[in-house]
């Protein structure tokens, strides 16, 4: 009899299979945007690495060498490509590295990463908060290491050291083309043991894998000018003896480096920005103000009970201060008094 049980597959198609999709046409809808520091020397290649990188010619003007204190410029560029919105944030350091007296040079870097996170803060604080929020918060920064092939100077040591609780450090060896490949290798390895040495945080890539990791610091050559190799057209540098082309990977790491922070990690640096970072930042800002999650006897507390504890003691001390007040003026008026009986006996 079982076997005259018909048995009906189902037509298959309930509609949640298409949820990616969803999340796909919402956010090319929104757009992405991104946010890029780069600290690094003045003439270091940073302009024209970020131009190589989004292959544009983003408009920027040369910085001297003669400015007192660093600083830090803010530019904002609209890209686009196929139909992917992007709003890209650099922010570039000015005069990194030009003063005599290099102490505190990293503190206008500090001061603008806090700034963005207290921003973002202040914002999620909000009772009406803006949906049009525009997140200016730091999610990757470009370290550009001076070429010298020797070691990373004291300045890059304490900047790295002081932000990389703050943000995604990945180091770059700037201006590759000016190591010769032996001593590139020898400088990789100096860098990555003197940053394991001095406790230096940088990056991890999710996807970690050893070739990846083994080519720390990404040693970049940034140009956008067009070289002509045989019948093609290529981006590179041209030199008396030979053409450098930026997205060959046997000339230098710039293919990987751009495939790392474009097409595979941008969501992920992003991620750690807020998970991370941001959340370090909040935690000690509320510890700070004086909330926290559990009471004295470990249990929870709400932000309504701390309120009204906060508000409790501020009354309590206003009253305190008030009777302090009122007891020195009177102890004032008495002295008055008898001062001017002794003087009216006089
Ligand atoms: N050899 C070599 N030269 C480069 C490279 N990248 C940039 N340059 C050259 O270095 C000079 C300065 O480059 P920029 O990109 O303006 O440097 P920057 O760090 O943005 O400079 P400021 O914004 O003025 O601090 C230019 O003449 C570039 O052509 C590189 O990878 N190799």
């Amino acid at each position: 009899e079982k076997e005259n049980i018909r048995c009906l597959t189902t037509l298959g198609h309930f509609g949640f299979e298409c949820l990616p999709y969803q999340l796909v046409n919402r956010s090319m809808q929104h757009g992405f945007s991104f946010n890029v520091l780069c600290v690094g020397e003045t003439g270091i290649g940073k302009s024209t690495l970020i131009n190589t990188l989004f292959n544009t010619n983003l408009k920027d003007t040369k910085s001297s060498h003669f400015y007192p204190n660093v600083g830090l410029k803010v530019l904002t560029y609209d890209l686009q490509e196929s139909n992917v919105q992007l709003k890209l944030t650099v922010v570039k350091t000015v005069g990194y590295g030009d003063q005599i007296n290099k102490e505190g040079s990293y503190q206008p870097i500090i001061d603008y990463i806090d700034a963005q996170f207290e921003a973002y803060l202040q914002e999620e604080l909000k009772i009406k908060r803006s949906f049009k929020y525009q997140d200016t918060r730091i999610h990757v920064c470009l370290y550009f290491i001076s070429p010298t092939g020797h070691a990373l100077k004291s300045l890059d040591l304490l900047t790295m050291k002081r932000i990389d609780n703050k943000v995604n450090i990945i180091p770059l060896i700037a201006k590759a083309d000016t190591v010769s490949k032996n001593d590139l290798q020898k400088f990789k390895n100096k860098i990555m043991s003197e940053l394991i040495s001095n406790g230096i945080q940088i990056y991890q890539f999710p996807n970690d894998d050893e070739t990846t990791t083994g080519m720390l610091p990404f040693a970049v050559v940034g140009s956008t000018d067009e070289v002509k190799v045989g019948k093609r057209m290529v981006r590179g540098r041209h030199y008396p003896w030979g053409v450098l082309q930026v997205e060959n990977e046997n000339h230098c790491d710039f293919v990987k480096l751009r495939d790392m922070l474009l097409c595979t990690n941008m969501e992920d640096l992003k991620e750690e920005t807020h998970v991370r970072h941001y959340e370090c930042y909040r935690y000690s800002k509320l510890q700070k103000m004086g909330f926290t999650d559990v009471g004295p006897d470990n249990q929870p507390v709400s932000f309504q009970e701390i309120y009204e504890a906060k508000r409790l003691e501020f009354h309590d001390q206003c009253q305190k201060e008030e009777e302090e007040l009122k007891k020195r003026f009177m102890q004032q008026v008495k002295d008055r008094e008898t001062a001017f009986k002794d003087a009216e006996k006089e």
